[in-house]
């Protein structure tokens, strides 16, 4: 692999002797995970149920390596949002960030969404995860996440960090930033990356790190834990960060981390950790800890439940066993469920603020794709279960129509044992697919 001189140079100077290690990882094969969705499945049932060889990765409870030959993406359970595809090393940040049901979450940089994944796994549908990236483009990838992992309790934003200050300001007591970064960690799972370093490299990273960071102050509560990551290995990106953070106010201190599966020395200490490619089964990683305190903090505001329109009563009378709570509105044709609390929104650029329940048109509810994937098969009457091996289910996933013999008529929650995958109506045993084309599998 063509690495760039000026990066072999500077990691032979860091790492002295176990360079070689180092740099005999580029002939290797970089490793492949999964991260279990613990909202739609324990790990447990999870594990019972897949069939594919599984290892566990040592620095989380929920993910697992498995074999790269096994088509982990076509399974009907991928579609379910039973679990994300994330790169072991990227799984470490939730973990030593830690956030517990309550905490007001601020992911700042978060497309495509796999830490989001995450962190809500821990919160649940307590406290808020707001989940940002500043680029358009990649947004839509955490909104599509959102809605496959069966997300109520977010805010997607498409925003610059100081915005999001301004606005919402001091409330959130987990934040992460899994800062934009040169990339040198992912070189060998990506030879692309070592392009973009050309062009973006540790210096150009450096400066854009630097615009995020100095906004955590704007953004921290009383007690805030936070957790600065990258996946590169060069010190102006990561150790200089944290010992400016440290340095600029006393707002700011070292917090203990404890990953499993890491061993901590002189090099990797409790607060600021990497993960070596030499060292353990993932790409380069780095995982700064700190807390941070401020006295300027924003009290914390609910959404007052609500009764919702009648026309998605009578839906939830006729199909759920139980019905939602929360406050709903109407944003032009669209139902929303709106997350537990509210923070200020006016003028940030709002991609999601709950869950998209469906569309009122002409005096009908079409239930939305996400809020298919929000919903317990126990939850709601009538289902169409197909069997995860039954052909019909990825028939149904690339969104042909399908027959089944079933009596019941009407609209019907498809699910893949037990897991919903989408919407579909029947007559007389044809299944007229409701699978939105743009989530259809190729
Ligand atoms: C390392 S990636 C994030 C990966 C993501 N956390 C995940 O686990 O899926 C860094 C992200 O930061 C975004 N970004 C770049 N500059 C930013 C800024 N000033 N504010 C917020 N996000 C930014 C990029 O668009 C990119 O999606």
């Amino acid at each position: 692999m063509n690495l760039p001189e000026i990066f072999t140079m500077r990691m032979k100077e860091k790492l002295g002797k176990s360079y070689l290690d180092f740099i005999q990882t580029y002939n290797e094969d970089y490793h492949v995970s999964l991260s279990v969705n613990t909202l739609k499945i324990s790990v447990d049932h999870f594990l019972e149920i897949f069939p594919y060889k599984l290892e566990p990765v040592p620095w989380t409870s929920d993910g697992f390596y498995y074999q790269p030959d096994n088509p982990v993406t076509k399974h009907p359970y991928y579609s379910a949002g039973l679990y994300y595809i994330q790169e072991p090393s990227a799984m470490s940040p939730v973990n030593a960030l830690n956030p517990t049901p309550d905490d007001f979450c601020l992911d700042l940089c978060a497309a495509p969404g796999g830490k989001s994944m995450q962190i809500s796994n821990l919160i649940g549908d307590r406290g808020l995860l707001v989940t940002n990236d500043i680029n358009e483009t990649r947004v839509k990838a955490i909104l599509r996440n959102v809605e496959k992992f069966g997300l109520r309790n977010v805010l997607v934003l498409n925003e610059s960090p100081d915005k999001i200050a301004k606005v919402i300001g001091n409330c959130f007591n987990s934040i992460l930033v899994d800062a934009p970064c040169s990339g040198e960690g992912m070189f060998r799972k990506d030879p692309r990356a070592v392009k973009s370093w050309e062009t973006y490299g540790p210096a150009e990273c450096h400066n854009i790190q630097r615009e995020i960071i100095d906004q955590l102050e704007n953004l921290m509560s009383d007690d805030s834990k936070i957790v600065y990551s990258t996946c590169t290995f060069a010190e102006t990106e990561n150790e200089d960060q944290i010992a400016y953070l440290l340095n600029q106010t006393e707002l700011f201190s070292q917090r203990e981390i404890q990953l499993s599966g890491i061993a901590y020395d002189d090099e990797n200490t409790k607060y600021m950790t990497h993960i070596w490619p030499h060292l353990q089964r993932g790409e380069g990683h780095f995982i700064g800890s700190l807390s941070g305190s401020t006295s300027h903090v924003k009290s914390r505001e609910k959404y007052v439940d609500n009764e919702p329109p009648e026309i998605f009563k009578l839906f939830m009378d006729k199909h759920m066993k139980e019905p939602l709570v929360g406050h709903f509105v109407l944003e032009g044709e669209r139902l929303i469920l709106k997350p537990e609390y509210k923070v200020p929104t006016k003028g940030l650029r709002v991609v999601r603020e709950g869950l998209l329940l469906g569309e009122i048109k002409k005096g009908r509810f079409t239930p939305s794709q996400a809020l298919a994937l929000y919903l317990k098969s126990e939850n709601f009457t009538p289902i169409l279960d197909l069997e995860s091996q039954n052909f019909d289910t990825v028939k149904y996933l690339k969104g042909e129509t399908i027959f089944v013999d079933v009596k019941t008529e009407g609209l019907h929650l498809v699910c893949t044992d037990g897991f919903p995958l989408g919407f579909a109506k029947l007559s007389s045993g044809t299944v007229k697919n409701m699978y939105p084309p743009s989530w259809r599998m190729l």
